[in-house]
């Protein structure tokens, strides 16, 4: 695997990020293996990564919990080549405890959709568990993403969607719609409902055979079946579905069946998956989903994922912790890994895999 040549982060700089007070790594492109004992700020560098990427981090959304104790901001700042030119790019973000981030990308500001465009990041960690235990909401969130990457128009469709839901639950909780006023804004949420119903459905037929095939690699024998519900009833069209449904939306006073209802369904022997499997066996399954995105965002935009994992050999046995590391060697992400200890780790990578290690104590590489 060439690895030099694929999309990564050449350097990271962090600075106030909870007890990091300043760290500057030069990470592989492939593996990051990043150990220390608890507290010792290893999520923290996961964390900065992602506020690389997204501005925010995985694990609260409130700013202030994040910048160091008694510091205005956190500031994160990478070299990368996000189209894989060959290039060292600058990237920067600045997220103060209050307030608006700012996102410098070659020395200009820019907003958080391109960001996101620029740092295609995949997060796997306790919450993604979630993924399987979770509300609708979680998984929505997931399978949107993977739409977001794929297509284009997702973005203002989604956004069109949004605001004509929203105006149609307003009106519905003051009850200020009949039945005339009612066909009139699901003429424009139905449109909006079947192209991002499409979306998502072509986006899940894509998915599917890369989710069959790690997740045959990671839990040989066991089958998952992967399942799209859209929202409502598919045997009936929706125009029907919220015609028959009017009454009891008003009573509610938001909209029941649509896009904003959707789900994935993930099936094991015909049950609810979450309902049957193992914690590591979850473990697996939620990681395959991840992995497979990642696959499917590469054939489609030549460049791959960055993998933010943390604790990785926690709920795996060895040999599932070696399958693991294998799926994730052959792919051409990079991936960052947290771990307190990491002798059985270390065992489980080939001689080519270029591995970089960094030790953390007390929010200082060691
Ligand atoms: N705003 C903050 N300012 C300073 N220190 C903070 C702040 N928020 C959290 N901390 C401390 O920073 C450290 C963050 O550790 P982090 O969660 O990155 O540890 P970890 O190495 O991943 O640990 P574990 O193995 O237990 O998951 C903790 O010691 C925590 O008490």
């Amino acid at each position: 695997m060439l690895y030099s040549l694929l999309m990564s982060i050449s350097k990271l700089q962090i600075q106030r990020v909870r007890n990091i007070s300043s760290i500057n790594i030069e990470p592989s492109p492939a593996i990051n293996i990043i150990c220390g004992e608890n507290g010792s700020g290893k999520t923290s560098i996961l964390e900065s990564i992602n506020i690389l990427g997204l501005t925010r981090s995985f694990r609260t959304n409130k700013a202030h919990h994040v910048v160091q104790n008694d510091q205005l901001a956190s500031v994160v700042f990478g070299f990368i080549d996000p189209m894989m030119q060959g290039l060292k790019q600058s990237l920067g973000v600045e997220r103060p405890a209050e307030g608006e981030a700012r996102i410098r990308f070659e020395g200009s500001d820019i907003g958080l959709s391109t960001l996101a465009e620029l740092i295609p990041l995949q997060v796997i960690n306790s919450d993604t568990f979630q993924l399987l235990e979770g509300s609708p909401a979680i998984r929505r969130q997931f399978l949107d993403w993977g739409v977001f990457h794929a297509d284009k128009a997702f973005i203002q469709l989604w956004r069109g969607f949004r605001r004509v839901l929203k105006q149609r639950n307003t009106l519905l909780k003051c009850g200020k719609i009949d039945n005339q006023l009612r066909q009139v804004w699901d003429s424009e949420f139905i449109a909006f409902s079947d192209q991002l119903t499409r979306l998502r459905k072509e986006y899940l037929s894509l998915l599917k055979p890369e989710f069959d095939s790690v997740i045959s690699q990671l839990l040989e024998g066991t089958k998952i079946e992967l399942g799209f519900s859209y929202g409502w009833d598919k045997k009936r069209q929706l125009d029907e579905v919220l015609a028959s449904n009017f009454e009891r939306d008003l009573r509610q006073g938001f909209t029941g069946n649509g896009p904003q209802r959707a789900d994935l369904r993930l099936k094991v022997d015909g049950h609810n998956a979450a309902e049957r499997l193992s914690r590591g066996q979850k473990k697996l399954v939620v990681s395959a989903l991840k992995l497979a995105q990642g696959v499917l965002f590469q054939r489609m935009n030549s460049r791959p994922c960055i993998y933010l994992i943390d604790d990785l050999p926690s709920e795996l046995d060895q040999i599932h912790g070696e399958l693991f590391c294998k799926v994730l060697e052959q792919s051409s992400n990079q991936c960052f890994i947290t771990c307190v200890d990491d002798s059985a780790l270390k065992t489980y990578w080939s001689p080519q895999t270029e591995i970089a290690t960094f030790r953390i104590a007390e929010g200082s590489l060691c």
